[in-house]
């Protein structure tokens, strides 16, 4: 290296390091700040990933509303979570909500019961969801309806009641766990994907409208990850499917993956993709060459149906 390279480039390389390890550590002050003391909803709190993003935001000081239909699941983690203590700082002993999603008069009174716990809701955490395997050919439309019901018209119930009063308060942060199969569709999976398209568009609206209000909003679309939802997928007949799929064993750990939906909350971020590459670079397949995804989504559901049928 010459002296000019020396004497010129070198400092300036430093200065771009420094500078980007400032806005690193600005930005994580920042996130912890909005995080501490924040009231945070989470539904599905009682397994999977909810679970793990309860005890996420548990340890970052957040002050929760657990929610979900199994009481003694949710009352055996608001225990260890009262239990339990962080280096961080003060933690926060969680309330707990029960209700059911496919219930509309229990959604309206749970959100009153949310909104009384501490008075207000900073960050709402739609994740309770279900999935789907089946044919369409062979699948009754009340499937279609449970599964829009729990991932779709629920979340969005939830969110409409608790709008208001992050509106009054012009600060408020709705967080929509959706799927990477809310941005492509792949074959057997017709109703859960629909009802993830769907939330995708519902909260990019939402976005949209309520960012005068200074509410924000984050989509996070996760790739697989080892969790209970294959096996209490919904099946064609209404059926539960009951068992653990190979792709969701070999999924990621539902702890990381709450540490990465902890980190891009605190970011703010506005919507997130969190799957290994070949899926990524499928969404941007399904947008650039449509022709060739759908070709490779045929011969995928022709793969399956013969797999299905020996
Ligand atoms: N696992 C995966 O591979 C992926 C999961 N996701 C999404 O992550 C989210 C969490 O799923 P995950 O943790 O994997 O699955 P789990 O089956 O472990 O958890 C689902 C949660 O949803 C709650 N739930 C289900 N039905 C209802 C209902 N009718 N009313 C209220 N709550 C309900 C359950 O609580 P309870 O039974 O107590 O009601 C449970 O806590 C879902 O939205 C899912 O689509 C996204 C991408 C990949
Ligand atoms: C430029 C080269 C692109 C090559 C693209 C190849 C196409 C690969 C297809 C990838 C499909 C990925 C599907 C991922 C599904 C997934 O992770 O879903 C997450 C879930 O929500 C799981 O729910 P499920 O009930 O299906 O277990």
């Amino acid at each position: 290296m010459d002296l000019v390279t020396q004497t010129a480039i070198l400092p300036l390389l430093f200065g771009c390091l420094g500078i980007f390890s400032l806005f690193r550590v600005l930005q994580r002050i920042r996130s912890r700040t909005y995080l501490r003391n924040a009231v945070v909803v989470v539904t599905g709190a009682t397994s999977g990933l909810g679970r793990e993003c309860a005890r996420v935001f548990h340890a970052a000081g957040a002050k929760l509303v657990l929610c979900g239909r199994n009481v003694t699941a949710l009352e055996a983690l608001v225990s260890e979570l009262a239990g339990s203590h962080t280096s961080q700082g003060q933690t926060h002993k969680p309330y707990m909500v029960t209700f059911d999603l496919t219930d509309p008069g229990a959604i309206a009174a749970a959100a009153v019961e949310i909104l009384q716990c501490f008075g207000y809701v900073d960050i709402l955490i739609n994740n309770a969801g279900v999935s789907y395997r089946g044919a369409i050919r062979d699948t009754i439309v009340d499937v279609d309806r449970r599964v829009m019901e729990i991932n779709y018209f629920g979340p969005v119930a939830l969110t409409k009641a608790l709008l208001p009063s992050m509106i009054k308060r012009k600060r408020g942060h709705i967080v929509a766990i959706s799927s990477i199969q809310g941005k492509i569709s792949i074959p057997f999976r017709s109703a859960y994907a629909a009802s993830k398209h769907a939330t995708q568009a519902f909260f990019d609206c939402l976005r949209a409208e309520m960012e005068q209000d200074n509410i924000e909003v984050t989509v996070i679309s996760p790739g697989y990850i080892y969790t209970n939802l294959s096996v209490n997928a919904v099946t064609a007949d209404g059926s539960r499917y009951g068992a653990l799929d190979k792709n969701t064993a070999q999924g990621r750990s539902p702890a990381e993956v709450a540490q990465d939906v902890l980190a891009a909350v605190g970011k703010k971020k506005k919507d997130v993709l969190l799957t290994d590459l070949l899926p990524s670079l499928a969404v941007y397949l399904r947008i650039l060459a449509p022709g060739i995804f759908f070709r490779i989504m045929a011969s995928r559901a022709k793969r399956e149906q013969k797999s299905k049928n020996s």
